[in-house]
């Protein structure tokens, strides 16, 4: 007996003397964080998501100190999400980084009513008629990369090589600016410099270097990492993504001046040409078109192409799932292109996209300003009050949703069959947030899969994937959305050989 409660004293004693420092370094890290200038703390915790991540591991479901921006809390509880499904408005200061690209008053800022009547207005746009007439462009453009890769990887057994982060980006900012633009477009970039095509419009290298630039250089400015040095550079960038896009509007509204009204599937450039500003009632004028595209592309060119990136990143780590999917590929096909059809019935394709998204989201928070007028309060998951002051803004870090225990078992397993039809009940409510949540989910998530999952179709028809460097030194980095530091070079092995 005596010995027990010696044993049980000495126990004590060993882990008191094993916790204390730990609890040390816990408080002294938490005060830290708490005392620190918020920017400077996100700039020594490596990024934004890094240091939220910190944030909620010392503070809970809800972090609500050390954020970066006044009156603001940082939110993993799907409780307040669902209580915030109609809530429609986004703070500005957090947006107030794309006010040099898009000026003050921009769709992403517009406050819940006015989206709501813009997005009624062009939401033809990226329906299902148009969805349908740009699919044999989308399937154009994939084939162009893919027929380019071929003969790269053809030359060699061992395959080709491809800075595939570039390329990605590469293939999504042509397929944006067509399906967006829809112009001819001088294409001389990706990384192996395949395509010297001719044109008159625009210069697509120069134009994706001054949008990655611009956006990158914005970027910085915001979260304080930025480099004045560059200023110049990202001015002229502003400069000539402006003179360019409203070169590229003249251009559409003298050919539909010329060619008369389009038919049935008007695209957003066209709709906003012929029709008017909900607002207003009257034309919409040259800046607020300038605003909508240049709006449009930011949304819609870095998240599709890194969407694919991640996507073939977790496909090359894992060759069985590779397999399985190029099987379920090559039994429905049998060797032919899809169609749209095919996509919406690639089970596999749909869930390893799902779950790439879930482990890699390419935008990495969604925000919303509360009513400024009254306080809010919730009911947590847990049961307990959360109360918030009027004009509080809520920011859900979606790769922190996305990797909680809460939500999901074995989180960090890149496991597509978690969304199979047998296993998908498991998946809770807004859980999963790529394309954001309620009343200002992204518009065109549906063109969006499209487009993803077309192109990784054709990469898997065509190429086995492997990594060229371990996947622990792929390094991520917050830009506008969630990329590879130094890219992330992959081997593309032709099919053919196999
Ligand atoms: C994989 C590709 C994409 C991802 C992951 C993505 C993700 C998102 C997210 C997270 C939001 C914010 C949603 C919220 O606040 O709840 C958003 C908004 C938006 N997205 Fe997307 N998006 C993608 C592709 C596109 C494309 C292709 C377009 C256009 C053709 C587009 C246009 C927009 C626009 C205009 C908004 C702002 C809507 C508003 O303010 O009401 N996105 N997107």
């Amino acid at each position: 007996m005596s010995l027990l409660c010696n044993v049980d004293i000495y126990s004590i004693l060993v882990l008191a003397i094993l916790l204390i420092p730990a609890y040390l370094i816990y408080a002294k890290n938490k005060r830290q964080s708490l005392s620190l200038d918020p920017q400077e703390a996100l700039k020594q915790a490596g990024g934004f998501i890094p240091y939220i991540k910190k944030l909620h591991s010392e503070q809970g479901a809800i972090a609500s100190h050390g954020l970066p921006m006044p009156n603001t809390i940082s939110c993993i509880d799907t409780a307040v999400m669902k209580a915030t499904l109609s809530c429609g408005n986004r703070p500005k200061e957090l947006f107030a980084f794309l006010a040099d690209l898009l000026g003050h008053d921009n769709l992403q800022i517009y406050e819940q009513g006015r989206a709501a009547r813009f997005r009624k207005s062009v939401g033809a746009a990226f329906g299902q008629e148009v969805i349908e007439a740009k699919f044999a462009t989308l399937c154009d453009i994939g084939i162009q990369f893919t027929n380019e890769w071929k003969k790269a990887a053809e030359e060699n057994r061992n395959g080709a090589v491809i800075r595939m982060q570039d390329d990605c980006l590469a293939l999504s900012f042509h397929i944006s600016t067509k399906t967006l633009l829809r112009q001819i477009l001088i294409i001389k970039y990706n990384s192996m410099n395949y395509f010297t095509e001719g044109g008159t419009d625009i210069d697509l290298t120069e134009f994706k270097k001054a949008y990655d630039l611009a956006l990158g250089g914005l970027f910085d400015k915001q979260f304080g990492l930025f480099d004045e040095r560059d200023n110049q550079k990202i001015q002229d960038a502003l400069k000539y993504i402006q003179e360019n896009v409203k070169r590229l509007i003249d251009q559409r509204r003298e050919e539909i001046r010329r060619g008369g009204k389009e038919k049935k599937t008007r695209d957003l450039l066209t709709i906003m040409i012929e029709d008017n500003d909900p607002e207003t009632g009257e034309p919409f004028t040259d800046d607020m078109m300038y605003m909508i595209m240049t709006g449009f592309l930011i949304a819609s060119y870095h998240t599709t192409g890194i969407g694919i990136l991640w996507t073939l990143f977790h496909l090359a780590q894992t060759p069985e799932i590779q397999r399985r999917l190029q099987q379920e590929i090559d039994t429905t096909l049998q060797g032919r292109l899809p169609s749209l059809a095919d996509l919406s019935n690639l089970e596999y394709l749909n869930s390893i996209v799902k779950e790439a998204f879930r482990l890699h989201s390419p935008g990495v928070f969604v925000a919303r300003l509360l009513p400024t007028d009254t306080p809010s309060t919730f009911t947590l998951t847990n049961g307990e009050e959360l109360s918030l002051e009027p004009g509080t803004t809520v920011l859900f870090p979606i790769p922190l949703v996305h990797s909680s225990r809460d939500y999901y078992t074995d989180p960090k397993t890149f496991d597509p069959d978690r969304w199979s039809r047998q296993r998908k009940d498991e998946i809770k409510p807004l859980t999963w947030l790529p394309f954001g949540y309620g009343a200002r989910i992204c518009p065109a998530e549906r063109l969006a899969m499209v487009e993803v999952k077309l192109v990784l179709l054709l990469i898997m028809q065509n190429f086995n994937v492997e990594l060229t460097v371990p996947a622990e030194k792929v390094e991520e980095v917050e830009r506008f959305v969630l990329m590879a530091k130094d890219d992330i070079p992959m081997r593309l092995k032709s099919r053919c050989h196999m």
